[in-house]
């Protein structure tokens, strides 16, 4: 097997960086641009291989989506515009893509085939097929429906009032485009607040929905309206970047205009609990999107315990805040995040293995990890396991690594971030 080598002989981070658009709000600019009446104009749109999966999906679907740079305008064709596609659909590695298009499949006339790569094909779908099928879709696929490929023939749903089993943003967004296309009304309960970026974006494309205390509530409005986006930064790519400067000795690092929706914002707690040096500045609104700038520098950490409520606001910060908390002083314990397991990968497998491959004091849990820190990291051979977040946390553990860091391939960072190397240029002094 041949390897790519990470190397850094005393870095330090020094400068700005404007990570690429958030990869949640993009999905779903072009699913809800995709849906309605007019042309969306999104700004800012992340080129990652996952929203080119959702921009494709649309087109075969007889969408005219033109892309731009990173501005793509949608042709929206209104929900009762889309048509059957000819051909089966490929996810690719994207659950969102996947999650999100199963629940507006779901109330379409017509029948659709989907599948995706292996890591895809592996992770459970029931958790929505389950609601899905309340409502009245038809879903054929293996294990009864749990795993691609899967055939989905939608149309004639009834709402439902569903309660959230997972703490799931994927499953609560499914369940409410469902409900854009049933009958009565459609109430999602989550006991923890998840991303609620589908919620803030529907309500600006003009649906019929509202936080009630019954729950999230949608009902069948018929047509939503065209409505521009203006893409924040993915705090999700930001997390890399803020820690590299939290732990590579003598850095600052300002990220800007970085997304600071309160249900995405776990990272930053936890980040000032551990004793970080992190600021905010230029705090603005845009679509219902709160944004600002980061500047964090290199200092002290101090370990502390992460759980509960806070999980859904970080999950997918969990390995690259792993690898910060080998380097603060004390224990870090991670509880209640057994959603790890049904990421691209077994996210606490693939966090754990690595680490100790290069010579962290990390414990796998049933639900978590507990690390003891600081640990000077000595470099060693691991597997991005072909999962992006598990690929670049690699990349940056090779800043804080006394000898080269190799690992098997580094292009499933294309899932999500493809400029990442030359965004870490820009600030590796
Ligand atoms: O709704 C979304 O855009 C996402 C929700 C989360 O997944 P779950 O809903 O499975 O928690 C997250 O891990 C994923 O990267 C994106
Ligand atoms: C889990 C992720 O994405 P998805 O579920 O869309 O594959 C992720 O980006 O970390």
């Amino acid at each position: 097997m041949s390897y790519v080598q990470f190397e850094y002989t005393s870095p330090r981070l020094e400068g700005e960086v404007k990570v690429p658009g958030d990869k949640s709000i993009s999905h779903r600019s072009i699913i809800f641009g995709s849906i309605s009446h007019g042309i969306t104009k999104v700004l800012n749109f992340l080129d990652g291989e996952d929203c080119l999966r959702t921009i494709d999906a649309f087109r075969e679907m007889g969408v005219q989506i033109d892309i731009e740079g990173n501005t793509v305008h949608v042709h929206g064709n209104g929900l009762e515009g889309l048509k059957k596609p000819d051909k089966a659909i490929d996810f690719g590695n994207s659950g969102t893509t996947t999650r999100l298009m199963l629940g507006l499949l779901a109330g379409l006339p017509f029948e659709t085939n989907i599948f995706g790569d292996p890591s895809l094909t592996k992770r459970p779908m029931d958790r929505v097929v389950v609601p899905l099928r309340k409502m009245g879709a038809s879903i054929y696929g293996d294990a009864n429906g749990n795993f691609l490929p899967i055939t989905i023939h939608g149309g004639a749903l009834q709402g439902i009032t569903y309660q959230l089993p997972v703490k799931s943003a994927q499953v609560k967004s499914a369940v409410l485009l469902a409900g854009l296309l049933a009958e009565g009304e459609t109430i999602v309960q989550e006991e923890t607040e998840t991303r609620n970026h589908t919620e803030v974006m529907l309500q600006a494309f003009g649906a019929d929905l509202k936080q009630t205390e019954k729950g999230i509530t949608v009902t069948n409005k018929g047509n939503l309206t065209a409505c521009d986006v203006e893409v924040p930064g993915d705090i999700s790519s930001a997390a890399f970047f803020l820690a590299a400067g939290a732990i590579v000795p003598g850095s600052t690092v300002t990220l800007k205009n970085v997304g600071l929706n309160d249900s995405r914002t776990g990272i930053l707690d936890v980040l000032k609990q551990m004793g970080a040096a992190i600021t905010i500045a230029n705090e603005r609104t845009t679509g219902g999107e709160k944004i600002g700038d980061l500047t964090i520098q290199y200092t002290a950490l101090e370990g502390i315990t992460i759980e509960g409520n806070i999980i859904p606001r970080l999950i997918d910060e969990i390995p690259i805040l792993a690898l910060l908390a080998t380097q603060a002083d004390g224990k870090t314990v991670i509880k209640d995040a057994e959603e790890l397991k049904v990421k691209e990968t077994d996210r606490i497998e693939a966090v754990c293995q690595n680490l100790q491959a290069l010579g962290a004091n990390i414990t796998p849990t049933d639900d978590g990890m507990i690390i003891e820190g600081p640990t000077k990291l000595t470099g060693g051979t691991i597997s991005s396991y072909m999962d992006h977040r598990i690929a670049m946390m690699g990349v940056i553990a090779a800043l804080v690594s006394e000898n080269p860091v190799k690992m098997d391939e580094k292009d499933s960072i294309n899932i999500s971030y493809p400029a990442f190397f030359d965004d870490l240029e820009t600030i590796l002094q």
